[in-house]
Order: C-alpha cells, then structure tokens, then sequence
C-alpha cells in the first residue's frame, strides 16, 4: 500500500464548507459536489458512451468501460477520463481523510434507459463487490430536461434527494451507511459517469489499462489515428426482456444512427447468410432520406463516432462559416434505397423498440435538420480531434508504463 502523501491546502470558504459538512454526515458520509465537470465535459463524455457503448449488465442500461475503448481500437478515448479521475480520487482521499492511496477500482459510463431502475441497496451489497469502498456518481446530463424519473435517493440522512444535474457529483462510502435507490426512468437516457474506489491494490484498474495498452503498443505507433474497430456483435444487441438473441430487438450502433435520422447504406451485396459481427466491420455510408453522403467510413462504429461528434459539436459548427460542398451528398436511387430498406430488418426486428429506448429528449425537435456542410466538416475535425489525443496517449504511455497508473503528463512546452 502507498502512503498518503498529504497535499498543503488552503481552506478557503469552499474548504470550509466541505469540513462542516463532513462533520454532519458522520453517520452517512456523503458529499454532493456542484458544478464540479463543465458543461464541455458532460458533453465530451456523452458523445465517446453514445459512439461507444455496449449493452450493460441490468436490462435497459448501457456502458462503456475503459477496458472496453482499449478493446475496440479507440485507446485514445482514455485521455478525456484521465484529469477527472485525478481530481475525483484526490477528492474523495481529502474527504474520507484517507491516510493511504486509494486505488480506482472501475470507471465506466453508465446509461440508464426508459425501464431501468434499482431498489435499495449498497454498492458493496455482494461478496464479489467486497472490495468497493467509496463511490463517486458524476451526472453528465439532467433531470427533466434529458430523461423524466431516475431520481436518486439515500434511505437515512441527508439530502434524501438527488436531483441529477450535469456536472454534479455525489460521493458516498459503498457501506450500509449509504443504502440507496434509483427510481424508474420514464423517458429519455441518463448518463453518468460512475467510479468506485478501494483500499485494496490488488484491484487497482489502472494496473489492468495499463497492461492491456501496453500490449498494442506496437500499433499505436503506426500513423494516422485510430479508427474503432466493432466488438461482438452480441455485445451491441439490445433484446428485450429474455427473448433469445437477435430475433427480437435491436443492434444499438444502428439504432443510435436511426434515432438521429440517419440510415445506413452498404455498397457491396449483402449476402444472407453474413454473419452480423462481419456486417458491423463493412466499409458503409451514410443516407438520411433520399440522400446519401458520398464517403465512406470504415465501419458502423466509425459512422456513429463522427455523427455523434457533430452532435456535440453541432452548436459550434452553426455558427463557423465552412465552405459548403454540395459534391459530397448525392440523390440515393431507387436499388439504393430498396437495398437500404432489406438490409435494415437484419439490424432491427422493432424499430418502435428502439425510439422508445434511444430516443433522445433534447434531439426531438432538431431531429430532422442536419446541414451536410457542417457534417462534412465533422469528418474532418473529428480526425484531427481523434489524431491529437493520440498523440497524447503515445507520448503518456511510457511514463504510465512506468509507474503502473494513469495520471495527466504535463509536457514542457505542449
Ligand atoms: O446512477 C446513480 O445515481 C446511482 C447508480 C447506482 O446506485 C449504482 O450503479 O449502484
Ligand atoms: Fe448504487
């Protein structure tokens, strides 16, 4: 175990307050942070769970785990992670007056669906979660605003009530101290970004990271960025309920595609018997409507991660003035849209399904517009966006390597 070395900190009044409220919460030690990420974070880290995640472990609930980025070719995506991860733990060692380093034991992103709630519980509640001893909730987006439902309560003490708001935190020891719920989500997606802490090193993530990056070592330092690379296909198929896989539901790649307007068109024939995991890998393009976006991407996850990239960058781009290419989007023909029109039952058995458990609150009433300028711009920027924080995993690799643990390197002169 390392020992803590303390940090010298001035107490000012936000100190202050902290240390009050600590010596209230005894019985349940608990701290609700606010305003702790900005807006561009949440926003951030929405976009890499919308373009990255895999059905999760409870029905209607989606995740995206670090290990899974590195898995998926996408290693890079770590870097937003990075600074957070810092803070929240240095936070949570100050609070808990903890006189060893804690070690992070997971971080996800975590989504929670129309359906998906949980009782009252702790979060060390089996003996497989022994390990877990604090937890840190960081809200990406809002209550009534992006989902309905999904409060978060405490059974004894105070705030009894958590009203989800992007960039708030809730910390909590993972003990029967802070036996808490979630309610029913009735609409819309609730995202958070989820940590657990533990005193004991043997279940230390960065270790973890840290070894599977270094194992594709060699290929992070090939050019160009890193383009994702499609887990199993059953790792993206939602089926409701128990139903056996891929005869009822959804493919969620597609879905997220599907809800935002856009369709998917493979040029090559699609034969019947393809396995699915091999369709997620084809080289595709883009529609929406009766148009098509003449360039292809390299596969589905490569389509979603740039228009979920022009999602978040959307506002910005509205008010840059980029040359307007009309080259680039084609009028579909008609084989071109009945070939899109046989191919879309194999990615979903229930269309109605997917609205309902995808849709997105905030996209409802600007669903139907995209400027195709703006979005040509976004496949650019998105690889600029992708390639610098590439750079920055290879030059932070080595020092990682080194000391077993993921931390922000500050470079002279970067
Ligand atoms: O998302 C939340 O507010 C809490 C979720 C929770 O209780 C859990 O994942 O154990
Ligand atoms: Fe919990």
């Amino acid at each position: 175990m390392r020992k803590r070395v303390k940090k010298r900190r001035e107490v000012g009044s936000r100190g202050k307050m902290e240390l009050e409220a600590k010596q209230k919460q005894k019985q349940h030690p608990r701290l609700i942070l606010h305003n702790f990420l900005s807006d561009d974070q949440c926003k951030e880290l929405e976009f890499i769970h919308k373009s990255n995640s895999t059905v999760g472990y409870r029905p209607n609930v989606f995740s995206t785990t670090l290990s899974h980025l590195i898995a998926t070719n996408s290693p890079h995506l770590l870097l937003p992670f990075v600074p957070i991860r810092e803070t929240l733990k240095d936070k949570v060692e100050d609070f808990f007056d903890c006189q060893f380093d804690l070690f992070i034991e997971f971080t996800g992103l975590i989504s929670w669906t129309r359906g998906a709630s949980i009782g009252w519980h702790s979060d060390d509640n089996r003996p497989y979660l022994k390990q877990r001893d604090f937890t840190a909730v960081c809200y990406l987006n809002s209550y009534g605003r992006d989902f309905k439902g999904g409060l978060f309560h405490f059974k004894d003490g105070e705030p009894t009530t958590i009203e989800p708001l992007a960039g708030d935190v809730a910390i909590y020891t993972a003990d029967s101290s802070n036996i808490h719920s979630v309610d029913e989500i009735t609409d819309g997606e609730r995202l958070t970004l989820t940590l657990w802490f533990s005193r004991d090193a043997s279940h230390d993530e960065d270790a973890k990271l840290v070894s599977l990056l270094s194992q594709s070592l060699s290929h992070y330092n090939e050019p160009g960025p890193c383009l994702p690379l499609p887990a199993s296909s059953n790792m993206y198929w939602f089926s409701p309920g128990q139903s056996s896989y891929q005869q009822f539901g959804f493919d969620i790649c597609w879905a997220r595609l599907h809800v935002l307007g856009f369709d998917v068109y493979y040029d090559q024939d699609i034969s019947c018997d393809l396995d699915f995991s091999d369709l997620l890998m084809k080289p595709l393009r883009l529609a929406r409507g009766n148009e098509l976006f003449d360039q292809e991407f390299v596969n589905i996850l490569h389509a979603l991660q740039v228009v979920q990239y022009y999602c978040w960058k959307a506002s910005i781009l509205q008010t840059s003035k980029f040359q307007i290419d009309t080259g680039k989007v084609v009028e579909l023909s008609q084989s071109q849209m009945e070939k899109i029109n046989r191919l879309n039952p194999v990615f979903s058995k229930d269309n109605q399904l997917a609205e309902t458990v995808l849709n997105c609150m905030t996209c409802e009433s600007g669903q139907h517009f995209l400027d195709w300028a703006n979005f040509a711009s976004s496949v650019s920027l998105w690889r600029d966006y992708a390639s610098k924080l590439h750079e920055e995993l290879v030059r932070s690799l080595p020092f990682w390597r080194t000391h077993q643990s993921i931390f922000e390197v500050q470079f002279n002169g970067a």
